[in-house]
């Protein structure tokens, strides 16, 4: 464990980046106060910083990042791939045989399409949602994430909350005007929006697990009473699977929780760390994409060579290794480890997470968006820092998830726990 550590590089590489980029970050999540480490290699559960500080990676690139940094099959399938060239234009067989293998672990979808990220697969999924149903309106869950488009920035989780800035300028009210928000676990809230608005009440989108303010776990029963309301009253649920696709199991938190949406999406882990979306759903409903259909939706990108390769890769890997059962185990070990720390220091905070994914909330457990806000998140920026120093890297936002992946060892294990009992 390092116990001081020296971010000169970082510092100065921060100073000339911010006068190129806004923050310095390409992304506003990574804009770590007083200033970011930049990144120059990782591999395997560590990565390694310009001044060559190496921390053990609980953040794994906001979620791709499931068998760790450069895993050797991912790689090879990516290196195959380049020898026959990265961007064709062209349709290819690659994005078939993904395609299958995506529809194979997800029942709920028939078709799907490649897009480039998850802002595209949820942007797309639900301009089909209101195509196909043609109605306007949709319900988002109060800090739940979705990307970076117009409809859903309100009440959004992720960077928009950590910045305090859950809605953003720039979107005029028109856009959102559509965009209805139901608290999370709150089932009688959603029934009564859902009855109210239904006659031009396209679709209710919901992270099943709230990924970017959590991981928020849905109380008993809630996914599936979601499910019968929205069949009830014939709006169609979307569950986005962008974090929990290919991280809770093959199938998702739709084969976890048993519960079955009409569209999914999915981005993350299934590209095998390079760019990626997926929207997927019903024939029905797919099939009123273009060309197909007149719900249009393009991208000079989609369906990317290395991407896809990438993705089958990672697919394959993961289901001939069993590799959700070490996850899951070792999800269950640091979480149990971690409960005991917080009793044994006394600490009113909360531990949860499911699967491979965790948290430590400074906080009481938080079941929705409100709750989640009271957490002290000065508190966790100050544990953050010297989690770092430790040679730990968390996600730097309260309202981060913490993933673990298939290449984190019992030693590396142990190490982040002693790093927690010393800097709790
Ligand atoms: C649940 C969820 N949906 C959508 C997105 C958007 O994905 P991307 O960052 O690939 O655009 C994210 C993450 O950013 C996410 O966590
Ligand atoms: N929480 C976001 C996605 O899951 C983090 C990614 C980003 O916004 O850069």
């Amino acid at each position: 464990m390092v116990s001081e550590i020296t971010l000169e590089k970082s510092r100065q590489m921060y100073e000339k980046a911010k006068t190129l980029i806004p923050g310095g970050v390409s992304s506003p999540v990574r804009a770590i106060k007083p200033h970011p480490f930049y990144t120059a290699s990782a591999n395997g559960s560590k990565i390694r910083d310009l001044d060559g500080n190496e921390y053990i990676d609980y953040c794994l690139a906001y979620g791709p990042a499931v068998l760790g940094h450069n895993h050797p099959v991912i790689k090879e399938a990516i290196r195959q791939q380049l020898d026959k060239g990265w961007l064709y234009g062209t349709p290819t067989e690659l994005e078939v045989t993904l395609a299958e293998k995506v529809a194979s672990y997800y029942p709920s979808i028939d078709m799907l399409r490649f897009v480039s990220t998850g802002t595209e697969a949820t942007m797309s999924a639900l301009r089909l949602a209101r195509g196909f149903t043609r109605r306007n309106k949709f319900i988002k869950i109060e800090g739940g994430f979705h990307g970076a488009h117009d409809a859903v920035l309100v009440k959004a989780g992720s960077g928009a909350t950590t910045l305090g800035e859950p809605d953003s300028l720039g979107i005029p009210a028109d856009f959102t005007k559509h965009t209805l928000q139901a608290p999370y676990n709150d089932i009688e809230t959603m029934t009564s929006l859902v009855e109210k608005n239904r006659d031009d009440l396209a679709a209710v989108i919901i992270e099943p697990v709230l990924g970017n303010i959590g991981p928020v776990l849905p109380l008993p029963g809630y996914l599936e009473e979601l499910r019968k309301l929205t069949e009830e009253n014939d709006v169609l649920l979307i569950f986005d699977e962008v974090i929990t696709g290919f991280r809770l199991a093959m199938g998702g938190a739709q084969e976890y929780f048993g519960v079955v949406p009409d569209m999914t999406t999915l981005g993350k882990i299934v590209g095998g760390g390079l760019p990626i979306g997926v929207f997927g759903g019903k024939r029905e409903i797919m099939e009123m994409i273009a060309p197909s259909g007149a719900v249009y939706q393009a991208g000079t990108f989609s369906g990317s060579p290395c991407s896809v390769a990438a993705g089958i890769a990672m697919v394959d890997y993961l289901n001939e290794e069993n590799i959700h059962a070490k996850l899951n185990s070792a999800g269950d070990y640091m979480r149990a480890a971690l409960s005991e720390i917080v009793e044994d220091e006394g600490l009113d905070y909360h531990v949860c997470g499911i699967a491979s994914m965790f948290k430590i909330f400074f906080g009481d457990e938080p079941h929705n968006y409100q709750e989640v806000l009271k957490c002290d998140k000065e508190g966790y920026l100050a544990f953050f820092h010297r989690m770092l120093a430790s040679g730990v890297f968390l996600p730097p936002s309260q309202f981060e998830t913490n993933f673990i992946s298939a290449v984190h060892s019992d030693e590396d294990i142990e190490k982040t726990l002693e790093a927690y009992l010393e800097n709790l």
